[in-house]
């Protein structure tokens, strides 16, 4: 199955969790649903800027306690509400204190001159009109952002559902801490899958590691409880390799079985009889990486509701292609644009790891005077 192919099926694989209004508190990092408009022009009241005296015509004025009427000036402190509908609104301003002195019940301004009608007062509706958008659906939640919902009085929002996935990791070489003796590995995937899977909008709820034993596989799947469950290793028909052996036990339904990409082209998506999704991820960490990028991303989004995230264009690179395939190469922006990394084996980390996003390369390859398509990585702010 073609690359592009396998992301559809990922995302059609999917149907969205209930979404779930929370309180602001909670709300950080989520991703809102429906645009958050405006319930009232904010500000919803005219107030001072500064602290002063409110002044209504020319100076000097009279000091007053009530509402001043013109030549006459009342004390205001800064974020006071001035009754602008009640003043004669053309002369009215905000004298700020360093600009203005009081003697004998009267105050002047000391640069001689009054301010400007309107001056230091902050007018209703100039951050929003009641109606405008202040939030656009699907962004996400950020302080803020949080601040701004508070200011329009807003209490909860009603943000996307944030997927749980529970992660089994498999392999009877794979060591979890140390330096590895030969024919072991260290563990590439319990540390960082949390980050590019909280990057990709969701949350790791479980990690079980086990070697490579068919029944602890099968028992290991069938105990993990959220809707996606991660599998990394043992996608192969070695002797070692049990994967495709479970899911038959479960009576998984294969909905992508191996994918024309590389690396990453041993990777399955199957549906078990509970309806729960399993993305099987290949044990090679590059391989594991960029499936669980570009093909964990459109099945998150999917369980949370969201259409998948396109790719972006950039300027191509020259670079051959390879037949049936499309191939996922990091590449770094720099002052040629961009560069494909030299580490590009499915096992190697360093290329990914100072990358700024993945090239798309279809099998005809790409021309230096085209557009490429690039995939972002879940933890590179991509330069726009
Ligand atoms: N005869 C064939 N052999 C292989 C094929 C093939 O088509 N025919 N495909 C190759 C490709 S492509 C890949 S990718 C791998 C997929 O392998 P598996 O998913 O079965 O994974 P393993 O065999 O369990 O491991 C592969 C490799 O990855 C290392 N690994 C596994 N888990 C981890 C981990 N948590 N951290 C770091 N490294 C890990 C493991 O030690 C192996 O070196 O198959 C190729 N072979
Ligand atoms: O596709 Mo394998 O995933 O090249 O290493």
């Amino acid at each position: 199955m073609s690359w592009p192919e396998a992301r559809r099926r990922a995302h059609a694989a999917a149907t969205a969790l209930p979404q779930e209004l929370v309180p602001l508190a909670e709300a950080g990092g989520r991703r809102l649903v429906a645009d958050l408009t405006a319930p009232y022009d904010l500000p919803h009241f005219a107030s001072s800027a500064m602290d002063g005296w409110l002044v209504v015509g020319e100076g000097p004025w009279t000091l007053t306690d009530a509402l001043p009427h013109p030549g006459q000036a009342r004390p205001v402190v800064t974020g006071q509400a001035i009754p602008i509908a009640e003043l004669d609104a053309g002369t009215a301003a905000v004298l700020r204190s360093e600009h203005g002195e009081t003697s004998s019940g009267m105050v002047r301004s000391v640069a001689g001159a009054a301010p400007k009608a309107g001056q230091h007062i902050r007018p209703i509706g100039s951050e929003a009109i009641r109606g405008e958008t202040l939030i656009s659906v699907g962004a996400r939640l950020n302080p803020a952002s949080l601040a701004l919902a508070a200011s329009a009085g807003v209490d909860a929002l009603t943000v996307h559902a944030v997927p749980e996935i529970a992660l089994v990791l498999t392999g009877d070489e794979v060591i979890g801490h140390g330096v590895p003796d030969t024919g072991f590995v260290r563990d590439s995937f319990s540390v960082p899958l949390d980050d590019v899977l909280h990057g990709l909008g969701a949350r790791v709820t479980g990690v079980t590691r086990v070697g490579d034993d068919l029944a602890a596989i099968t028992a290991a799947i069938q105990s993990a409880s959220a809707p996606l469950i991660l599998t990394t290793g043992g996608t192969g028909s070695s002797s070692a390799d049990h994967l495709r052996n479970a899911l038959s036990h479960l009576g998984g339904r294969l909905l992508v079985d191996g994918v024309a990409m590389r690396p990453g082209g041993p990777t399955m998506v199957a549906e078990l009889p509970d309806g729960r999704l399993i993305l099987c991820l290949p044990g090679n960490p590059l391989a594991a990486m960029v499936a669980a990028i570009t093909l964990g991303e459109p099945l998150l989004a999917a369980l949370s509701g969201r259409p998948m995230r396109a790719p972006r264009s950039i300027p191509a690179p020259d670079l051959a292609g390879r037949a049936a395939t499309t191939l996922l190469v990091p590449y770094s922006i720099t002052a040629d644009g961009a560069v494909p990394t030299p580490w590009s084996g499915s096992a190697m980390m360093r290329g990914l790891a100072g990358a700024d996003g993945l090239l798309v390369v279809p099998e005809a390859g790409l021309r230096a005077d085209g557009v490429a398509e690039s995939i972002d990585l879940p933890w590179v702010r991509p330069a726009r």
